[in-house]
């Protein structure tokens, strides 16, 4: 293992990417941080006050001054890691900039949980064939762990998955802190792809939460949803992995239940009876499951998998369809 200095580019401002920069400074691994965003005036405010001002305000940041910019080509060529926390819908505007060279021989990290619209790529997919990433210098992170509790320090577990053993033992040790323990995996298909439909089912979990119906109802919903999340996952890359570990499992269980989740949040809205624009209007945060669901559809005319839940929400959410009869519609098909 490598035990030079660790410098690493953290590209994104919002909850996640304070999340994170947190993490990094708590560990203790000798490194140095570089953030970009997209934000002059957060940066300036980071700068002079050290907290992010419109997320996760209450964590103090110890990144030095004239390591945060809004300039993405500077940031990303300091850094060996570059970790990448912009939400899928916005990946491609925030790269706009950034060509396969200044990515050559950098280890990319996604911590995104989204499909890249337009391309229906997984993010690892996406940078292999936009940026000539090798998959061999991909990392995910993933796992059930919300950025509100890790301002809290509330013990979490995140999976870091890589096809390079060695390369994700080694940002888990970028990682590990007093409360956040890692996994080491090597299912980045799986990882990823769990973490994209776990915001779909948050939203469908949401939306039934919305109209009316009771825990009894949710736990069925959520039984269901595990078994079309292997089943779609099994079908896209069919390796042996055990669907109850914290990276598939896990994490749809946090984001359906807990009530920091923004896609369970944003489907609760559709269930009341808001429209997609005010209910996007009014959270200031990205619901993935939204955009997700859309290239999902895309992407599953391929392996025609059965996903009465992905189908559930896309209907409400892309056809109008009232989610009042397509959720009693989708009551009957679930066992
Ligand atoms: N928040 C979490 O707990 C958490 C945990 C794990 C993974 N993630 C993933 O991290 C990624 C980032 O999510 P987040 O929770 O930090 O987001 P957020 O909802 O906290 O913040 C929204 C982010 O989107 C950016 N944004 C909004 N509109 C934009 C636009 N038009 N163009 C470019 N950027 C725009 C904002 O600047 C901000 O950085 C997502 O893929 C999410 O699934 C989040
Ligand atoms: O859990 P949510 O709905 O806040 O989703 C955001 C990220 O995907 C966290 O896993």
């Amino acid at each position: 293992m490598n035990n030079k200095k660790k410098t690493i580019a953290v590209v994104g401002g919002g909850s996640w990417a304070t999340a994170n920069v947190k993490i990094l400074t708590d560990n203790h691994t000798d490194k140095e941080i570089f953030w970009w965003m997209r934000s002059e005036s957060a940066v300036q405010h980071l700068q002079k006050f050290k907290h992010n001002p419109n997320y996760l305000s209450s964590v103090e940041i110890g990144v030095p001054a004239q390591n945060i910019s809004t300039d993405l080509k500077r940031i990303i060529s300091e850094a060996e890691f570059v970790l990448l926390n912009v939400p899928a819908a916005f990946l491609k505007e925030a790269l706009k900039g950034i060509s396969p060279a200044d990515l050559a021989d950098k280890k990319i990290v996604s911590a995104i949980k989204g499909i890249v619209p337009d391309e229906n790529l997984i993010i690892g997919e996406f940078l292999n064939q936009h940026y000539d990433v090798p998959f061999d210098h991909f990392i995910v992170i993933s796992g059930p762990c919300h950025a509100e509790e890790v301002a809290l320090e509330k013990l979490s577990y995140l999976t870091i998955a890589s096809r390079d053993h060695e390369l994700a033992a080694e940002f888990a040790g970028m990682f590990n802190t007093r409360y956040i323990k890692t996994i080491v995996s090597d299912d980045i298909y799986g990882t990823e792809y769990g973490a994209v439909l776990k915001n779909i089912f948050a939203i469908a979990s949401g939306i039934c939460h919305g109209i009316g119906y009771g825990d009894n109802f949710q736990a069925v919903l959520i039984a269901n949803a595990i078994r079309e999340l292997k089943r779609f996952v099994d079908a896209v890359h069919p390796i042996n992995r055990d669907i109850m570990e914290s990276a598939y499992l896990g994490d749809l269980l946090v984001t359906a239940y807990s009530q920091f989740s923004r896609n369970r949040t944003f489907g609760n809205m559709i269930g009341k009876g808001y429209t997609v624009t005010s209910a996007q209007l009014e959270m200031n945060m990205i619901a993935e499951g939204y955009y997700a669901v859309n290239c999902l559809q895309q992407v599953n005319k391929q392996y025609k998998v059965s996903m009465p839940i992905c189908d559930a929400v896309y209907a409400i959410l892309y056809q109008k369809r009232a989610p009042a009869q397509e959720m009693k519609h989708l009551a009957e098909h679930l066992s």
